[in-house]
């Protein structure tokens, strides 16, 4: 399958000093949800942030390597560029306008739109797959529960209309129900518009549940990688990022 997305060899610096990534290297191909494992500081936000262009906002540089979407070099241009090449970055910590309606946060990511759709169908789509947001698109978004704004998140890069989006802990701080509910519908947006996802998760449960294919990654390089059967059923993963008491060590 084509690749949307490959990075090969990618070193990232903080400050000129602080090296994030060291020797990354990952494929996404079209449609499928792709998974980054990793303990805390491994480099997976630094990645999707690498990706989506907003390294320099925090004095970050790619320092060797290289990054191409759809097969075009991308690492000089700037985010609202690789937006419109169809990469959408949900951040995480969700970054909802929480003063503003439900519907004006959808509003303000019209900016990024592909294709030329009308807001009302675009609307449509994301009240669609997320109901309760219809029902709230008149609140503020900071009176939203987590689940609810992390559905916003997401609601902001369908409207668009992206070919890809870049997830970063959706899980983060919710119930496992709202947990499930999400990943269930990321499952149907990925299969039913052929989005494919780079997900970055410390829940690797889910992660490995939802994407066919993963990468670990430590000190800012990949350790391990392989399709998410084997990587569940790999005694390391097991013992390390699934709590199971392994054989070895048990
Ligand atoms: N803005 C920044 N300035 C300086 N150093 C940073 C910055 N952001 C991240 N780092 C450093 O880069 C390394 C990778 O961080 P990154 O946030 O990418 O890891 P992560 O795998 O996403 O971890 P977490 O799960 O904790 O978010 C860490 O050593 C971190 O301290």
């Amino acid at each position: 399958m084509a690749a949307v997305l490959e990075i090969r060899d990618l070193e990232v610096c903080y400050q000129g000093v602080i090296q994030a990534l060291s020797s990354l290297s990952l494929r996404v191909s079209e449609g499928s949800i792709v998974a980054l494992l990793g303990a805390n500081g491994a480099g997976k936000t630094t990645t999707l942030k690498a990706i989506s262009g907003f390294l320099p906002l925090e004095n970050g540089r790619v320092t060797r390597g290289s990054i191409t979407i759809g097969g075009e070099d991308v690492l000089k241009l700037a985010p609202h560029k690789i937006v419109r090449r169809g990469i959408f970055h949900v951040r995480e910590g969700r970054h909802v306008f929480s003063e503003m309606t439900v519907e004006e946060n959808l509003i303000a990511s019209t900016f990024a739109q592909r294709s030329p759709r009308s807001r009302k169908d675009a609307f449509d789509e994301v009240y669609n797959y997320f109901p309760i947001l219809s029902q709230r698109r008149n609140q503020a978004a900071g009176y939203l529960s987590g689940g609810e704004q992390q559905m916003l998140a997401i609601g902001r890069a369908l409207v668009a209309d992206p070919e890809m989006i870049l997830l970063d802990e959706p899980s983060l701080g919710l119930a496992p129900l709202i947990v499930s509910e999400i990943f269930e519908i990321i499952a149907r947006i990925n299969r039913e518009k052929r989005v494919s996802m780079l997900l970055v998760e410390q829940n690797a449960v889910i992660a490995l549940k939802y994407a066919s294919y993963g990468y670990v990654i430590e000190n800012g390089r990949s350790v391990l990688e392989g399709p998410t059967e084997d990587l569940a059923n790999n005694q390391d993963i097991q013992k390390f990022y699934l709590g199971v008491e392994t054989d070895e060590a048990a």
